[in-house]
């Protein structure tokens, strides 16, 4: 049986996992791949760390990750660093020595998922990183391949362990922003910068890579509308869960205006309990794929974590090392529709709106005034008492655009009877 010998870059959460996986399961992975999966070394920032519980033999960690993957003994490499440099430098070099490259990557394929696939092709190597959106679940391969016969129309769905995790735990116990994601940190969720996930910048890049192969038309992180959980307070969790709803961090990629353009956008929305998103708890991921055929499909799984993502990273890894048997590559990159991405001012959706008011006669006059004004429709209003004066207005609109909206919202803010705009979050799932 061939040899294909693996170089690792990167021994963190995801890196120390594919290396004890890689280990642990070798003869099981040799029969899958039909060549023995070896390690040929594993680059690491620091050496003196104790690394023992991977298996790996100590004398194959380096911290010369660029002669690592330029070694001539080096046919595959797995690009678990993160970020932009050197991950990028690193792939493309592997690949100019034809090294096929495996990565869970999402800020990189984000930004510079063409660039990449282009080298790729150049070089006639393989470019897979099914790791890098919602994590161990099988997404980017189906779209890829299983639906390439069918015309997707939608892919919606939460794609961020950790803000999934903070939200869940505000929600079902109460607890608090910080200590939420200092949890998730420490089970592994969480990215090396955690506003990365916090701020939505992780979704983002993970909307942009789903709605560039799903609408085979280029998406980086840049065209992608993004709202982080940051602004979500434990009163947007209550007034949620008043109206029978849930707070979650949605990744929305849908075709508009009839399909000639793509509409891509991540932010927290409150959806139904009774939705099958709303039951998504912890780290999990859960995506709806919309396509004109197959109706609608669901993927659920745990999108963070070392050992789950680690097993799409050998997913990956057994696919390029069969490929290289067969001596194939894989499908590459596909951007032929060139759809442009739908400015966010004209999304549709629902809207809940929470104002701090006088509470005097004509406030509820004054306040739906405005919304008129805009062509906004409002579908329900409550009112609670928050003092002899004061009181909690909460609006829910009708659907309306997003540039209506923002221009009512902009326009309640200078009434004088307004104090406050509390919260402005959209309602999605109906
Ligand atoms: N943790 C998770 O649940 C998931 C992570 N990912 C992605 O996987 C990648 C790795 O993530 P984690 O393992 O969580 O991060 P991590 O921060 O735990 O691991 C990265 C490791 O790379 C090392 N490193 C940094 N620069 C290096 C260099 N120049 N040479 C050698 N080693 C270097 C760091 O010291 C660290 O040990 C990222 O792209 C991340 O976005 C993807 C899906 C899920
Ligand atoms: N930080 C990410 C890790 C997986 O992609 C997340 O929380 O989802
Ligand atoms: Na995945």
């Amino acid at each position: 049986m061939n040899t294909l010998r693996v170089a690792l870059l990167g021994c963190g959460v995801v890196g120390s996992e594919v290396a004890r996986q890689l280990t642990e399961h070798s003869a099981d992975l040799a029969a899958r791949a039909g060549a023995q999966l070896e390690l040929a070394g594993v680059a690491v920032r620091r050496l003196e760390r104790d690394r023992s519980a991977t298996g790996v033999d100590p004398s194959l960690f380096t911290t010369d990750a660029a002669g690592l993957v330029s070694r001539p003994d080096v046919d595959l490499v797995v690009e678990v660093v993160g970020g932009i440099e050197p991950a990028r430098g690193l792939i493309l070099a592997a690949m100019e020595r034809g090294k096929s490259v495996v990565t869970a990557n999402k800020a990189l394929l984000a930004d510079d998922g063409h660039a990449l696939h282009t080298a790729a092709d150049k070089h006639g190597v393989d470019l897979y990183y099914e790791a890098a959106v919602a994590g161990a679940i099988p997404l980017l391969r189906p779209l890829r391949e299983s639906l390439a016969g069918d015309h997707v129309t939608r892919v919606l769905g939460i794609v961020n362990g950790t803000t999934n995790y903070i939200l869940d735990q505000m929600d079902s116990n109460g607890t608090g922003f910080a200590e939420a994601l200092e949890e998730a940190q420490a089970l592994g969720y969480a990215e090396a910068d955690p506003t990365a996930d916090v701020e939505g910048f992780d979704a983002s890049a993970k909307a942009a890579i789903l709605a560039g192969i799903a609408f085979h038309s280029p998406v980086t992180s840049a065209d992608v509308h993004r709202e982080g959980i940051a602004n979500v307070t434990s009163a947007d969790v209550a007034s949620a869960r008043a109206m029978g709803a849930v707070v979650k961090l949605l990744a929305i990629c849908e075709l508009t205006n009839g399909g000639s353009t793509v509409g891509v956008r991540v932010h927290p929305a409150m959806i139904p309990r009774t939705h099958p998103l709303a039951g998504v708890r912890g780290a999990y991921n859960a995506v709806f794929v919309e396509a004109e055929y197959a109706g609608q499909l669901m993927f659920y799984g745990p999108g963070a974590g070392g050992a789950p993502t680690a097993s799409a990273v050998l997913g990956d890894l057994v696919t390029v090392a069969r490929n290289r048997a067969g001596g194939v590559v894989g499908p590459g990159g596909s951007w032929y529709a060139d759809r442009p991405v739908r400015p966010m001012g004209e999304t549709v959706t629902r809207y809940h709106i929470s104002l701090g008011v006088d509470d005097r006669a004509g406030v509820l006059a004054n306040v739906a005034n405005v919304f008129a004004k805009h062509d906004v429709s409002i579908e329900t209003v409550r009112q609670r008492a928050e003092g002899p004066t004061d009181a909690e207005l909460v609006v829910v609109t009708h659907k309306a655009t997003d540039q209506a909206l923002s221009a009512t919202v902009e326009d309640l803010s200078r009434l004088d009877t307004v104090r406050d705009v509390m919260s402005v979050m959209r309602v999605e799932g109906e």
